[in-house]
């Protein structure tokens, strides 16, 4: 298993009933999770205990073999290698594209960013700004970046709820076919049963 949740426990402080309690959830190596529910079920929440970004949550989290959190540790959000993919595409806008990717990379490999490039269909465009780009291709740019610091797991909040309907459909299929060749581990957020359908191998109803 790529991901292991074991009894995770978590509450914020100003709320009377635990938002997790005892949960449990695994994910194989390649596979792509979708998390749907209502509005304040905890979708987003779950992300961010995930990537370490709050730090009173109790349980055992496990990535690609790695403890990122139990009893005893707690792994920072920058040891943990995830790739975060937020809706507003989060690009540094003073950088280029090309520059946006070689952000995230350990170290810099023009191979690779190229690569990066064909495979989110942004050729010819590395030179551009990230205000230069359609919405679409922002998207794009912004998941090549996140790919290129070759994340242990990929985690999406809403990705497609900032983008054009006639969109959608297409960014749905270029997403499930990026992170089919890369054999990325996948969580997503979504509030849309369609995303799940399209892109989603397991689902998580919070
Ligand atoms: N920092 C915080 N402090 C206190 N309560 C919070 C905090 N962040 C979120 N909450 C509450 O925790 C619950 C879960 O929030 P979360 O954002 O995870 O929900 P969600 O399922 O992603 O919702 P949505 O579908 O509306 O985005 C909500 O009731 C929210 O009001």
């Amino acid at each position: 298993m790529q991901l292991r949740i074991k009894d995770l426990q978590f509450k914020f402080k100003t709320m009377d009933k635990p938002l997790f309690q005892g949960f449990d959830l695994e994910l194989a190596e390649g596979k792509i999770l979708a998390v749907l529910g209502q509005s304040g079920s905890g979708k987003s929440t779950l992300l961010r205990i995930i990537a370490g970004l709050e730090d009173r949550a109790g349980g055992t989290i496990q990535v690609g073999g790695r403890t990122f959190q139990d009893r005893r540790r707690f792994l920072p959000v920058e040891k943990r290698n995830i790739g975060f993919l937020f809706q507003d595409y989060a690009l540094f806008p003073f950088l280029t594209v090309e520059q946006n990717i070689g952000f995230g990379m350990k170290r810099k490999d023009r191979k690779r960013t190229e690569e990066l490039l064909e495979l989110t269909r942004l050729e010819g465009l590395g030179k551009r700004y990230p205000h230069q780009l359609s919405g679409g291709q922002q998207q794009r740019a912004a998941l090549a970046r996140t790919l290129g610091a070759e994340p242990a797991l990929l985690l999406m909040d809403e990705p497609f709820s900032n983008l054009d309907t006639a969109l959608v459909a297409d960014m749905r299929r270029d997403l499930k076919e990026i992170i089919r060749k890369k054999n990325m581990t996948t969580i997503f957020v979504t509030h849309n049963r369609e995303d799940a359908e399209v892109l989603a191998d397991q689902w998580l109803e919070l």
